[in-house]
């Protein structure tokens, strides 16, 4: 095997120099073949409120800066186990959300062609359904665990079918995700009407609220996460507005009572092991945020991504 190249040397080349390339890992063009690679989706045409995560990708590479190679917690140097490479942004039309959702499902096709696994970066939540398809034309319908304030499975917004609060119903609908193991965490916050929950449920999710993480754990509730998922290959899709306010100011839709970027990691940490096929990351809206503490917080989830799929590449 080849040894994969790493990121820029941050202490030879000081890590505020340079490109901002997701933690400063070489472009795709620059390696030619990734095991992983990190593409940012900036569109924000599906958003019901706060614009302006068309702009997350690029604040989630600034804030990536810092990242390290080593991860203690999963004992894993994610950039030397395998090829990671940033494969820049998927360019989509913000004025016709249709085609844009063709455009970010061919892209995605296109980049996992060769096996590579992606981990996005939105980008409004919309862009998960072209995303699942991508994942569903290779491995068939996925599992899905979805990180979310919100059911995002409501059926239309002002008439439109692809928004951002409606990505999982479709998804269900095309019968692209694997219906006996799909499930929200950190769901809270007001709904329209318990017909939300009661159609939820009958499309097939399961629900693990945001006080469930709270008074059950993290470790109790990821090992019942474990056992729904099982072996099935499983696709993670994480809202940055899973964090409370306080966690993740920069979002668009933010709701209050949510988990802290400790248990949301700690969540994703005690996923190592399972057959995941791929990721994102969404609804960072850096015109809301303070100090980078979204775009930090989201740039080490995509990292703690990248660290299990690395992981399982490296197995
Ligand atoms: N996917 C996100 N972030 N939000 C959906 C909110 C839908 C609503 O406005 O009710
Ligand atoms: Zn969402
Ligand atoms: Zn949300």
């Amino acid at each position: 095997m080849t040894v994969p190249r790493g990121p820029v040397d941050s202490s030879r080349v000081p890590r505020f120099a340079g490109p901002a390339t997701f933690a400063r890992l070489p472009r795709l063009d620059e390696v030619g073949h990734a095991d992983v690679a990190v593409v940012g989706v900036p569109f924000d045409s599906g958003v019901s409120y706060r614009p302006g995560a068309r702009f997350g990708p690029s604040a989630v590479r600034e804030a990536s800066r810092l990242l390290r190679p080593y991860h203690p917690g999963l004992d894993v140097s994610p950039f030397a186990a395998v090829q990671v490479a940033d494969a820049g942004d998927i360019a989509v039309n913000p004025f016709d959300i249709r085609e844009a959702v063709e455009t970010i499902e061919e892209a995605a096709s296109g980049l996992t062609e060769d096996g590579t696994r992606l981990v996005t970066v939105g980008g409004d939540h919309t862009i998960a359904l072209p995303l699942l398809r991508a994942a569903a034309r290779r491995h068939g319908p996925v599992a899905l665990l979805h990180f979310d304030a919100h059911l995002d499975t409501w059926d239309t917004y002002f008439g439109a079918e692809y928004t951002h609060g409606t990505p999982f119903r479709r998804a269900v609908e095309e019968g692209i995700l694997d219906t006996e193991a799909v499930c929200h965490v950190g769901t809270r916050g007001p709904l329209y009407g318990k017909k939300d929950l009661e159609d939820d449920r009958r499309l097939g999710f399961g629900i693990v609220t945001s006080a469930d993480v709270m008074r059950r754990g993290v470790d109790e509730i990821t090992d019942a996460l474990r056992q729904r998922i099982g072996g099935r290959p499983l696709y993670l899709s994480i809202d940055i507005d899973v964090l409370d306010p306080a966690h993740a100011p920069g979002t668009g839709t933010p709701e209050a009572g949510g988990l802290t970027s400790r248990e949301l990691l700690e969540i994703l940490r005690g996923l190592a092991g399972c057959d995941l096929v791929g990721a994102d990351v969404v609804e960072v809206s850096p015109a809301y945020d303070h100090a980078e503490i979204t775009s930090v917080a989201a740039s080490h989830v995509a990292y703690d991504l990248i660290s299990l799929l690395a992981l399982k590449e490296e197995q």
